[in-house]
C-alpha cells in the first residue's frame, strides 16, 4: 500500500503584488510504500522543504493532490510527524514534558503519557534526563529528545527535514543508527531530506534527485543494498562509492553549472 502519495503536484506562492509567480515545485509525482524510507536530495531552493510541508498538510498544493493513507490531504494530518534541523523543544518544559506534548494534546492520560515518554527516552538513550531542561543537554541529546517527541504520537509517516545537519559527524552517525533501527523495527514510512549523499544512501531504500527550481524529480536511485537497519555497517560496503559517484554526477557536484 502507498502510505504517502504526491500526484502531479505543483506549488507556487502568489502574493498581492505577484498573483502569478513561477512554480516553486512543478509536476511532481511520488509514491512511498508503507514501511519504505525515501531520501530526497537536490540543489538549494529546489523545493524540498515545500514538498515536505505539502506532505504534512501545512501547505496545500496549487495543482494536483497529496494523499496520506489513501485519503486526500486537505489540512494538517494527524498521522504525519515532522522533524526539523532545529529541535524546537520548548525551553520551559522538561525533556519528559516535551516528549509528552503531542500525547497531551491528544488527551492521553497522565500515567500512560509518562510510561510512553520514559520508554522512548530510554530507547533514545536519554534515560535519566527526563527531568532536565533542554538548555542542560548537548545538541545531539536535544535532537534525540526531538526524535522521541516525534515518535511519541506514533505517526505512520515521518517527514524529516535535515534533522542531523547541525550535528558533528560522529554524533550524526550515532543518531542515524538509532533512527534507522527505529524506522525499521516499527515499520515506519519516512521521507527524508538531506544534503549529505552518504547519509541518503545509508538510510534509504530509494534516493530521489530533484532538479533546480521549479523542482521536480529527475532521477530515482534504488539503493539495492542490505543493512537498512544498520547504517554504520552499510556505510562500509564497497558499493556505496559508485552510488555516491552517480549522485554527484546528477547533482553536477564540482561542475560550473552547480556553482551559484
Ligand atoms: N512560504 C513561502 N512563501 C514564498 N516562497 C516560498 C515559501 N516557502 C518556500 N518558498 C520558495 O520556494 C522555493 C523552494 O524553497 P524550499 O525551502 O522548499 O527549498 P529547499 O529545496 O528546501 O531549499 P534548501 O535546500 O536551501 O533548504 C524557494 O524559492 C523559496 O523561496
Amino acid at each position: 500500500m502507498n502510505e504517502i502519495e504526491f500526484l502531479g503536484v505543483a506549488k507556487r506562492f502568489p502574493t498581492r503584488r505577484n498573483p502569478n509567480p513561477a512554480n516553486a515545485v512543478s509536476n511532481l509525482s511520488l509514491a512511498i510504500r508503507s514501511g519504505e524510507v525515501v531520501s530526497i536530495i537536490g540543489p538549494s531552493g529546489c523545493g524540498k522543504s515545500t514538498l515536505l510541508n505539502m506532505g504534512s498538510g501545512l501547505y496545500l498544493p496549487s495543482e494536483g493532490e497529496v494523499r496520506v493513507g489513501g485519503k486526500k490531504v486537505t489540512g494538517p494530518v494527524r498521522q504525519v510527524a515532522f522533524m526539523l534541523q532545529k529541535d524546537l523543544l520548548m525551553p520551559w518544559r522538561t525533556i519528559r514534558q516535551n516528549v509528552e506534548l503531542g500525547m497531551e494534546i491528544d488527551g492521553v492520560d497522565r500515567a500512560r503519557r509518562r510510561q510512553t515518554a520514559d520508554a522512548l527516552l530510554a530507547k533514545c538513550h536519554l534515560s535519566g534526563f527526563g527531568d532536565h531542561y533542554p538548555y542542560q543537554l548537548s545538541g545531539g541529546m536535544r535532537q534525540r529528545a526531538a526524535l522521541a517527541r516525534t515518535l511519541a504520537v506514533d505517526p505512520q509517516v515521518l517527514l524529516l527535514d535535515e534533522p542531523f545537519s547541525a550535528l558533528d559527524a560522529q554524533t550524526k552517525m550515532v543518531l542515524q543508527q538509532d533512527l534507522a533501527k527505529t524506522l525499521y523495527e516499527q515499520k515506519k514510512t519516512a521521507l527524508f531530506i538531506t544534503h549529505d549523499l552518504i547519509e541518503a544512501i545509508a538510510l534509504s531504500d530509494r534516493v530521489l534527485v530533484m532538479s533546480e527550481r521549479p523542482g521536480t524529480i529527475i532521477e530515482e536511485i534504488v539503493v539495492d543494498l542490505p543493512l537498512r537497519d544498520n547504517p554504520l555497517e552499510r556505510r562500509k560496503l564497497p558499493a556505496i562509492g559508485p552510488l555516491q559517484g552517480r549522485l554527484m554526477e546528477l547533482l553536477k557536484v564540482g561542475k560550473q553549472e552547480a556553482l551559484h
